[in-house]
């Protein structure tokens, strides 16, 4: 994020700037959470692109549709470079990984693996088995918990975190997409853990364990942005991060020998692991297949798709919650094309048409990462414009030009019509961002979130808890959480019971 080289020679039209910049703080203190929130609102007096001095690190803010595609086209390659904080440095390998590398060869390189090997169609196609399973498990906890809640008279159905079920489910998906640790088990569908609460394996338990320990320390904000605190090392940020980082990699380093010793005994099929597929480019070219950058590779998967992928059904969830009868027109079209006597899995999706406008409405609402990540420029460009120097990073606010009043009707209400007969072709809708760096996990994302939306509707009835609407307050976080962690009462449907019962 800093500007590496001062003031730029071709400054004659900066982009406005928010009044009231403090020394060393610039305009931090002007930060409210949720930032993207503070950011529409100064858009709103600023216009469509401002900037801002946050601590030592100048930003530029663009909202606009227009704005944003002139930066993701015509500056692509200016804007591809990364910004990154100091802790995020701390936790990605000093920017190593591919997506926190600036912009180069080495990147190149790192994206045409994940893009061609490692999240290709193909390879998405391999992990639907992984996805269902996991789904599967997660409908099969549930109906069990419906099941207990109606027998012990809990008549609105049983009470769920779904939270903390999805973000599991998310981990899990991915946990076996990377290193398969339970087709490394005797039995790979065992029962739940010892006390009953999760269908984690064993592995993704204890990496959950270890990334809570790192996410607190990333992007906190005075850390990061005042340099004299992390002179000092204040509040010994810097070693914890460390110490969290270590563990972390000890962690992938295991699964990565695990999946070695299981490659060297000739268990890996066709649908291999993602660790495998890093091996076998390792095998080939092993001084820049290196175990860091596995090792890299896995941690910036894990950070990259976790959380985005199950707060994105989070928020549909509580969508649908407040909007009843979309949830109804959402089962019958289920209905009419899975029907009752199986569950709904990855090669449903195409055929369900209205599934997939509530799930781009939702990260039109609700994009996962409001802001992108950010980006940063290798060169002094126009933007709007106005004069944007080398060394600024970028913010793009997804989140206000998906509401942008002068594009959409009624930007605030969920209506996932819009979406059908492609409508909304044309229109800026970026929640996986746009041009070089866009999000190369789109497809199993989108795969994850079908299956996992799709499965929660076909089995179960869903109401709110004691019927009050579910609060829509956005958190703040790396990726836009719900304030309040959604809960709500399930049931068994009649029509399901039977399916349920035989899983
Ligand atoms: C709903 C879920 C997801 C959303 C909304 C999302 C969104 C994004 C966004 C906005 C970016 C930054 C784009 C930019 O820089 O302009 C990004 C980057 C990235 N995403 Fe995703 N993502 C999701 C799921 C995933 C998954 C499942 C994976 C893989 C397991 C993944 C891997 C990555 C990687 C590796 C990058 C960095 C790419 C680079 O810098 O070249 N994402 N994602």
């Amino acid at each position: 994020l800093a500007r590496r080289d001062g003031k730029s020679r071709s400054m004659r039209r900066p982009p406005p700037s928010p009044p009231g910049a403090v020394p060393f703080l610039g305009h931090l203190h002007l930060i409210k959470k949720p930032f993207h929130a503070t950011l529409s609102g100064l858009a709103q007096r600023h216009g469509p692109v401002f900037t801002l001095r946050l601590g030592s690190r100048d930003a530029a803010v663009v909202t606009s549709p227009a704005c944003a595609r002139e930066c993701f086209t015509e500056h692509d390659v200016t804007f591809a470079n990364r910004s990154l904080l100091p802790s995020q440095r701390l936790v990605t390998f000093d920017g190593a990984a591919l997506g926190t590398a600036s912009y180069g060869p080495r990147w190149r390189d790192l994206r045409r693996v994940a893009v061609v090997q490692l999240l290709s169609a193909h390879r998405v196609g391999c992990m639907s088995g992984v996805i269902c399973g996991e789904v599967r498990a997660m409908v099969r906890r549930l109906h069990r918990a419906a099941a207990a809640a109606a027998g012990g008279s809990g008549a609105g159905g049983a009470r769920i975190e779904l939270k903390r079920r999805l973000f599991e489910l998310s981990l899990s998906v991915l946990m076996e997409a990377i290193a398969e640790t339970k087709a490394k088990r005797r039995d790979p569908d065992p029962e739940p853990d010892a006390d009953g609460t999760t269908d984690m394996s064993p592995e993704a338990q204890e990496f959950k364990r270890v990334i809570d320990e790192v996410f607190p320390y990333v992007s906190s904000v005075l850390w990061d942005y005042l340099p004299v605190l992390r002179w000092f090392d204040v509040a010994g940020v810097r070693s914890r991060i460390l110490a969290a980082v270590s563990r972390r990699d000890a962690f992938l380093r295991r699964l990565i020998d695990a999946e070695r010793r299981r490659m060297a005994d000739g268990v890996c099929g066709e649908k291999k692991s993602l660790i495998a597929v890093l091996l076998a480019l390792q095998k080939l070219e092993p001084e820049v297949y290196t175990d860091t950058v596995i090792t890299a590779f896995c941690s910036n998967l894990f950070g990259a798709g976790t959380e985005t992928t199950s707060t994105t059904v989070e928020w549909a969830m509580s969508l649908l919650l407040n909007n009843p009868g979309t949830l109804e027109k959402a089962r019958a079209e289920i209905d009419a094309a899975v029907g009752h006597s199986r569950l709904l899995n990855a090669g449903d999706l195409p055929r369900l048409g209205y599934l997939r406008c509530i799930i781009a409405e939702t990260l039109r609402l609700y994009p996962a990462a409001p802001l992108l990540l950010p980006h940063e420029s290798s060169a002094d460009c126009k933007v709007g414009g106005y004069d944007v120097p080398r060394g600024t990073a970028l913010l793009v606010n997804v989140y206000a030009i998906h509401r942008d009043p002068a594009v959409w009707e009624e930007p605030g209400r969920f209506v996932p019509e819009r979406f059908e007969g492609g409508k909304a072709e044309g229109l800026f809708v970026a929640p996986f961002g746009m041009g070089r760096r866009k999000c190369p996990g789109e497809r199993l994302a989108l795969q994850t979130v079908g299956v996992a939306l799709g499965s929660l509707i076909q089995c179960f009835h869903w109401n709110r808890v004691d019927g009050v609407e579910v609060d829509m307050s956005e958190g703040s976080g790396l990726t836009m959480p719900k304030a309040v962690p959604l809960e709500a009462l399930c049931t068994t449907r009649e029509a399901m019971y039977d399916v349920l019962q035989k899983i």
